[in-house]
C-alpha cells in the first residue's frame, strides 16, 4: 500500500525542509512546491491526503490557492501556515475553505497532530446519494434538510470553528453531533455545554479544569470541557450566556489552543473544534456590548443556520413516524384522520422538540395506539394563520402553554405548570416524599412564572427575585425549557 502523499507549498527553504523531514518521519510521502505555479503543476499530476500552504508566496497568495482546492472535485483538504499573530489571516482562509491553520513558528506536535487529522478524512463513510449517512438520526428530505445535509458533510471536512443558528428545538445539537461524527475527529469526544447552565463562579474550573488543591473545595485535580472534548469537539450552546470574563478567557484558550487549569502554573495544549449554538442574534448581542466582537469573530467563522420545523412541513411524517416508532415501538402507534393536518397547521414555536412532547403526549391519551386529533393538545400560543384555520376546521382541546421539558425524549418528566396535586400528600394531608414534592412545587412556580411573561425569562426572573442565570440553571436542572425565549 502506497503512503498518503502531502504537498507541502513554501518559498521559505528552512521551513519547507523542516516540514518535509516531520512528514517523511510520520511515514508519509511528500512533494514540494516553491510557488502557486509549481503546486498546480504539481496538483494536476497527483492526488493527495493535504496540501499545507503558506499564506504568502512568490507569485501570489496561499488563500488563492486554499479556493481552487476546496473547489475542485477531489475535495482535498488544505491547510494554510499563518504568520504568528495573524488570527484575520487564519479566519479568512478558514472561511474560504481552509481544512485548519497553523501558526508560525510551527509547532511540530500541533502539525503532527493536523495532519493525523486530515489523513482520517481518507477513512471517512461516503455520504449517500441524496447527502444521507449511515447511522445519521437526522430526519427528512425536505429541500431544506438536503441543503443542510450538503452543508454539514462539506463542513465535517474541515475544523473551522461554526456557528450554528436556530430557534429552540430546531435540532442546532443534533446538526452539531453529526458534523462530528462525519468528521476525522468522530472517534474522539463530543462534549455539549450549556453554557447559559454553569453559575457563574464556577465556569473557569468547569472550561479548563483545575489542580488539587486549587482553592477549597479542589480535593482531587479535574480536568475540564476542553480536556474532555481533546482531539474531538467541543459544542458550547447557549454561547451569547457567556459572562464577558468568561469570554476573554474563551478566546485565548482558542486562538492559542492551549489552556491553563485553575492553580497550575503552566498551559496545556488542547486540539478542539468549536461548534458554538445560539438562538438569539448574536450580532445584536456584540452591537448591545454584550458580547465581545472578538470572540464573535472567532466563532463565526462559518455560520449553519437551521430551519424551523414550520419552514420544512414536507418532513413532518417522517418525522411523526420516526418519533411515534420510538416511542411506542415500530408499527405500534398510528394518527386518525385529520391529525396530520392539525399538526401541519400549527406553527411549532418549540420545533422538533415540541412535536416530540406533543406526541408523548398525545400518546399517554391515545387509546389503542390511534391517536385523535383531540389528544394533540396543541398549545394556543402563537398560532400561525394556517394554525388558525386548522383549529376552527378541527377544534382541539386547547390548553395553557406548558413548557417544553429539555430532556431526552426518553427521561421520566413530570408535566410543568400543574400544582402538586393531592395524589403526592399522604395521610395528614403531609407529602409522602418530600423531595418529589417540594421539585414538584418549584416546577409549578417557575412554570406559572413563564407562563405569566409569556416565558420571557428576564421578567418571569424578576417576578420571582431570583437571577435569570439562577432561573436558567432552575430551569435545566427541573427540565423546563420554554417553547420560545424573549429573554
Ligand atoms: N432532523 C431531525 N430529525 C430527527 N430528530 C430531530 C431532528 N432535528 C432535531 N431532532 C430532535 O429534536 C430534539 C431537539 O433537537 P436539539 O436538541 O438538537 O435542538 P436544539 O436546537 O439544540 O435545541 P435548544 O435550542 O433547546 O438547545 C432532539 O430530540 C433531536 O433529536
Amino acid at each position: 500500500m502506497t503512503a498518503p502523499r502531502i504537498l507541502v507549498v513554501d518559498d521559505e527553504a528552512d521551513l519547507r525542509e523542516l516540514l518535509e523531514i516531520t512528514l517523511l518521519k510520520m511515514g508519509l510521502d511528500v512533494d514540494s512546491a516553491a510557488t502557486l505555479r509549481q503546486a498546480r503543476g504539481l496538483l494536476e499530476e497527483h492526488d493527495y491526503a493535504l496540501v499545507l500552504t503558506d499564506m504568502r508566496l512568490p507569485d501570489g497568495l496561499g488563500l488563492e490557492l486554499v479556493r481552487e482546492v476546496h473547489a475542485s472535485p477531489k475535495a482535498t483538504p488544505i491547510a494554510v501556515i499563518t504568520a504568528y499573530g495573524s488570527a484575520e489571516n487564519a479566519v479568512v482562509a478558514l472561511k474560504a475553505g481552509a481544512f485548519d491553520y497553523i501558526s508560525k513558528p510551527v509547532a511540530l506536535d500541533a502539525l503532527r497532530v493536523m495532519v493525523r487529522s486530515a489523513l482520517r478524512l481518507l477513512d471517512a463513510a461516503p455520504a449517500q446519494p441524496d447527502g444521507s449517512v449511515p447511522g445519521s438520526r437526522m430526519i427528512g428530505t425536505s429541500t431544506a434538510m438536503q441543503s443542510l445535509r450538503a452543508q454539514i458533510g462539506r463542513l465535517a471536512r474541515s475544523n473551522a470553528p461554526i456557528s450554528i443558528t436556530g430557534e429552540s428545538g430546531s435540532g442546532k445539537e443534533l446538526a452539531a453531533r453529526e458534523i462530528h461524527a462525519q468528521s476525522s475527529r468522530a472517534s474522539k469526544p463530543f462534549v455539549a455545554v450549556n453554557c447559559g447552565a454553569i453559575p457563574e463562579t464556577l465556569m473557569e474550573a468547569e472550561f479548563f479544569g483545575y489542580r488539587k488543591g486549587a482553592f477549597t473545595g479542589a480535593a482531587e485535580e479535574r480536568d475540564g470541557f476542553f480536556q474532555a472534548a481533546n482531539g474531538g469537539t467541543l459544542m458550547l450552546d447557549e454561547v451569547a450566556d457567556l459572562p464577558l470574563a468568561m469570554q476573554v478567557k474563551l478566546l485565548r484558550a482558542i486562538q492559542e489552543r492551549r489552556v491553563r487549569k485553575i492553580g497550575a502554573t503552566s498551559e496545556e495544549p488542547v486540539d478542539v473544534r468549536i461548534i458554538s449554538a445560539t438562538h438569539q442574534d448574536l450580532a445584536r448581542c456584540v452591537e448591545q456590548g454584550r458580547f465581545r466582537q472578538d470572540l464573535f469573530y472567532r466563532l463565526n467563522v462559518i455560520e449553519l443556520s437551521l430551519p424551523p420545523l414550520r419552514e420544512r412541513l414536507d418532513d413532518l411524517p417522517p418525522l411523526v413516524d420516526a418519533v411515534l416508532a420510538r416511542l411506542a415501538g415500530p408499527g405500534q402507534a398510528a394518527l386518525g384522520p385529520g391529525v396530520l393536518d392539525a399538526l401541519r397547521a400549527y406553527s411549532f414555536p418549540g420545533n422538533i422538540r415540541e412535536l416530540e412532547n406533543v406526541l408523548e403526549r398525545a400518546l399517554a391519551f391515545a387509546n389503542d395506539g390511534v391517536i385523535e386529533v383531540g389528544d394533540l393538545s396543541l398549545k394556543a400560543a402563537r398560532p400561525s394563520e394556517a394554525g388558525r384555520e386548522a383549529a376552527a376546521a378541527a377544534p382541539a382541546p386547547v390548553q395553557a402553554p406548558v413548557p417544553a421539558p429539555v430532556a431526552e425524549p426518553e427521561a421520566a418528566t413530570a408535566p410543568v405548570g400543574a400544582a402538586p396535586g393531592p395524589a403526592m400528600l399522604g395521610p395528614g394531608g403531609l407529602p409522602g416524599n418530600l423531595p418529589e414534592y417540594l421539585i414538584q412545587v418549584e416546577r409549578d412556580i417557575i412554570g406559572r412564572a413563564l407562563q405569566q411573561t409569556q416565558f420571557n425569562r428576564t421578567q418571569a426572573a424578576a417576578l420571582l427575585g431570583i437571577s435569570v442565570r439562577q432561573l436558567r440553571y432552575q430551569m435545566q436542572k427541573l427540565e423546563i425549557s420554554a417553547p420560545d425565549d424573549n429573554a
